[in-house]
């Protein structure tokens, strides 16, 4: 029944090789499928390997905050094909160039009076992010140094492991002292006075179960690091009391990060991912991705078949008049904030 839908459904652009047989595959190729061929502008994201460890960065890098624009989530899909080209590569740390912000979801500015032909491809652009980080053959690990609201969160709940920074005064995020910074995660939505998209709230059900998951949608909660923790919305969180560095780490994340972040080798938070990103590349790839393919391949099936159906409820959504005027208020408010600092 499904397969037929599936094939019906599935993104002429995005998914044109993704065969309903593949589906049904317990091996790589169901992932390598879901990949994207959608070209990029690179410096939106930074990337860089390490083949000895098996592990690469995708750090993202868009200033000031790493909102998702069409073009950072095409940069993000590319970067993240190209990864998994490299048959030495297990593992990658999705990151933010920016210490205090992992990313503030969509880029609002996109959904104030849309353009008609780019709302829709924006709004596809981000599905495939889910689709290619939720389903890649990569074992993605999330250092979540910064915020991570909305689309933010979402990002972080499609990789296999979540590391946040816990905050603190004078806290050494990226090697430098800096004052007192404590992120928050979780999907805020109706605080913009919109709801999660269907799939984003499932993976938030997925991920922290339905009771905590109906609440903090309904509420739209961002959850500072500890309750994060609680609530199982990351694996882990770290602060200077909690995480002793290692010489061999610092020394092997300077070979891995690219110039412009390498001082983020002192980050314990990226410390942490990287040891975290080595012991998921030391499993056999075979076993890791058929263990990841039983827990997630029914809901990116569902999803993809509903794909369409989402992008135009999506675009009449966001279109209406009250939608309009609730975004526009926000984003006032939003840059408001910014400039009275
Ligand atoms: C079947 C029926 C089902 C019904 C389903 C309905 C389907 C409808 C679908 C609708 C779904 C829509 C999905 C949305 C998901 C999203 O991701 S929405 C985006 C939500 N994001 C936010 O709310 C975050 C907003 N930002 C912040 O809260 C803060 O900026 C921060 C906590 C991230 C960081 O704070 P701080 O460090 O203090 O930085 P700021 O000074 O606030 O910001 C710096 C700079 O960045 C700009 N900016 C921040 N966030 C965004 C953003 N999201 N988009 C664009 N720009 C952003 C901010 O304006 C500042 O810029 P300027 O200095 O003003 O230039």
């Amino acid at each position: 029944m499904a397969a037929p839908l599936l094939s019906s459904l599935c993104c002429r652009h995005s998914l044109r090789h993704c065969s309903p047989r593949r589906f049904a595959r317990n091996d790589l190729s169901f992932f390598r499928s879901l990949s994207t061929s959608i070209s990029s502008e690179k410096s939106l994201v930074l990337s860089h390997v390490n083949e000895d460890a098996g592990v690469a960065i995708l750090a993202m890098n868009r200033p000031p905050a790493n909102s998702l624009s069409l073009e950072l989530n095409e940069a993000i899909c590319t970067s993240l094909k190209e990864i998994d080209t490299n048959p030495k590569i297990q593992s990658v740390i999705l990151a933010s160039t920016n210490p205090t912000i992992f990313s503030a979801g969509l880029d609002v500015t996109e959904l104030i009076s849309p353009d008609d032909q780019r709302l829709p491809k924006f709004w596809n652009s981000l599905q495939q992010v889910y689709i290619d980080l939720y389903g890649s053959r990569l074992a993605i690990i999330a250092a979540i140094q910064g915020h991570a609201p909305a689309a933010g969160c979402m990002l972080a709940m499609a990789c296999d492991y979540r590391i946040m920074y816990g905050g603190g005064e004078g806290s050494t995020v990226d090697g430098r002292k800096r004052k007192s910074h404590i992120p928050t995660i979780g999907l805020n939505e109706t605080q913009l006075g919109i709801a999660a998209p269907p799939w984003m709230g499932q993976l938030l059900v997925r991920t922290i179960g339905f009771r905590p998951a109906e609440r903090a949608l309904a509420l739209g909660t961002l959850f500072p690091p500890m309750e994060a923790l609680i609530e199982g919305l990351v694996d882990d969180v770290i602060t200077e009391e909690s995480f002793s560095p290692s010489a061999d780490t610092i020394h092997a994340l300077e070979k891995l990060l690219p110039d412009p972040i390498r001082n983020q080798a002192l980050s314990l938070v990226m410390q942490k991912a990287f040891q975290e990103a080595e012991l998921y590349a030391k499993i056999s790839p075979q076993a890791r991705v058929a263990s990841k393919l039983v827990t997630r391949s029914e809901s990116l099936k569902d999803m993809i078949a509903s794909r369409e159906a989402d992008t135009e409820y999506f675009c009449s959504f966001i279109c209406q008049d009250t939608v309009q005027k609730n975004l526009k208020k926000y984003v006032e408010a939003l840059k408001k904030k910014s400039k009275s600092k």
